[in-house]
């Protein structure tokens, strides 16, 4: 990008440099005919959007490689390394790819399934033995593995139906008896115990339904633009406003061990895109929700197989259901535009891959690019420095280009449509919130001097783990001496007040420690 920057002739870029916000469609217009007459640009798009350099896609070779590498440890009794190396190959199998004659995605997941069994991750366990099952229902390791895991849980009756299921799947004699055997050790336990069903799913459900009871308006300040006040007298403490992102992404250095959907940190039994390499998350529910439903040919439960009894048949459908998350009709699955494999979500700033997301979220909402896409936000195009002014064309320029080859071929850049990213990216450069986590590391002085059984203390460190769009919560204004504090539990933003605030004040955040990009007026500096 740096070496197309250096060729962009200089008058080019004068005319980009001096630009206000009313001159976009034409500098964008003027650039963008350079661009598409320039060699070197159309090799950049090709490494980043075509299909012959695509790196983020699945890969059948490096998948079956991991997982002989995932067994080699698994035989040798590295469980940890096993769950490492099936991990790796089930980010690269892809979704339909038989190895042998069952599927590589479910197998890979009963491998991983096995290796948290040996590490007694038990509920992790259960967790992979679904998603096998979801993908092959009539899979009998998948079943015997589940119904092993549920039983070492106390949760007798699932697993008696798991090893029954099995048994009446499994195709050769010496695995039926395998089976037999351990439904026998099962019904003898079920005899002497109660049975105590443990959650399969793991899904914690969230501890954040709480709503703030005001109203919060929009005024328009003589210094800092529009802010946010209130008509009622808010207590110390008290939840002002929550919100859900309008887009987020999550920052690259956090990739592998964030949850792409909700920023939370991963679990041990990571949940792959089933069509790229890139994204990971900690459960099937964010994966739909980012990527939306994969269609594929699962097979109705009752054809399963024609011996198993109706009892059987219903708990089938039950695990199989178990994964599936609802997505209301209007639902935006914000990476389904970026999987198909190509180099762009990779390798472009997250400033911009954000872009990518709101554009494509504008178009799903209206149904059209032929609409406005620009968000009803402040930004400073104006007084932005001019490196920005012509980094912005520049990116403006690569990212359309890349959707329209990579997602879809009906979006054409033109100026105006340029000029609207360009803006859009200065909005997100001005309103886009840090999405900071709070993560505690435990820390072992030296060995005699640690309490017995624990950390010897520990510390809290915040993580900034993405970036997003917040379209209430982006008109807090900033102030050194805040009176609400804003914080992140998962996707969500909550704006909390720090103080007693009087009814009529504006409510103010602190952007944080930063060079601000606008003349910081505070009462206090
Ligand atoms: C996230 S937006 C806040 C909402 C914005 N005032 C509006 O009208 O949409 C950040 C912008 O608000 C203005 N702003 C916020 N706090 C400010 C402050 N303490 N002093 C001056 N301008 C401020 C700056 O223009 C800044 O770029």
């Amino acid at each position: 990008m740096e070496k197309l920057k250096s060729i962009i002739p200089d008058r080019i870029k004068r005319t980009i440099e001096e630009s206000g916000p009313e001159d976009l469609p034409s500098t964008c217009s003027t650039l963008l005919h350079w661009c598409l007459q320039t060699p070197l640009f159309h090799k950049i798009l090709g490494e980043l959007a075509g299909s012959d350099t695509a790196l983020c896609g699945k890969n059948m070779e490096a998948a079956l490689d991991f997982k002989r590498q995932g067994n080699s440890f698994f035989t040798k009794g590295d469980y940890a390394s096993a769950l490492h190396f099936y991990s790796k190959a089930l980010r690269l199998a892809p979704i339909d790819a038989q190895d042998m004659e069952k599927n590589l995605v479910a197998t890979l997941y009963v491998n991983r399934a096995s290796s948290l069994y040996k590490m007694d991750r038990l509920v992790e366990c259960l967790r992979d033995c679904n998603r096998a099952i979801v993908i092959s229902p009539s899979y009998a390791k998948a079943w015997y593995r589940r119904g092993v895991a549920n039983a070492a849980l106390g949760n007798n009756h699932h697993a008696t139906c798991d090893l029954k299921i099995s048994g009446i799947l499994e195709p050769s004699p010496s695995g039926k008896g395998h089976v037999e055997r351990e439904l026998k050790e099962t019904r003898d336990k079920c005899r002497n115990k109660s049975s105590s069903v443990v959650h399969q799913d793991g899904r914690s459900q969230s501890c954040i339904d709480e709503k703030p009871k005001m109203k919060l308006n929009i005024v328009h300040t003589p210094t800092k633009g529009r802010g946010l006040t209130t008509e009622v007298d808010i207590p110390e403490a008290t939840l002002v406003h929550t919100e859900q992102p309008y887009a987020m992404i999550i920052l690259k250095r956090f990739r592998d061990t964030y949850c792409h959907y909700c920023f939370k940190e991963l679990p041990v039994d990571v949940n792959p895109c089933p069509s790229c390499s890139i994204p990971v998350y900690c459960s099937q529910d964010c994966q739909l929700r980012a990527g939306g439903m994969f269609e594929r040919n699962i097979p109705k439960s009752n054809s399963i197989h024609k011996s198993i009894p109706d009892e059987l048949q219903k708990h089938i459908a039950e695990v199989i259901v178990t994964d599936r998350c609802k997505l209301d009709d209007n639902h935006f699955a914000e990476h389904r535009h970026e999987c198909k494999g190509v180099n762009w979500p990779a390798v472009l700033p997250p400033d911009i891959v954000l872009a990518g997301r709101i554009l494509c979220k504008a178009k799903h909402l209206a149904d059209s690019f032929e609409h406005q896409i620009a968000l009803d936000l402040a930004h400073n195009y104006a007084q932005t420095t001019p490196e920005d002014k012509l980094e912005f064309h520049i990116y403006a320029i690569v990212l359309l280009s890349c959707l329209q080859q990579s997602h879809d071929p009906k979006i054409q850049p033109d100026g105006v449509l340029i000029a609207q990213l360009v803006i859009l990216i200065s909005q997100i450069k001005v309103n886009s919130m840090a999405v900071v986590h709070m993560k505690s590391t435990d820390i072992n002085v030296a060995p005699g001097e640690s309490r017995a059984g624990g950390p010897s203390s520990s510390t809290l460190e915040q993580i900034r783990v993405g970036q997003a769009i917040y379209l209430s919560g982006s008109l807090f204004n900033h102030s050194c001496q805040p009176n609400v504090h804003a914080y992140f539990i998962s996707r969500t933003l909550f704006v909390r007040s720090t103080k007693f605030v009087a009814a009529g004040c504006t409510l103010e955040i602190s952007y944080g420690p930063q060079v601000y990009d606008f003349i910081h007026i505070c009462l206090c500096c």
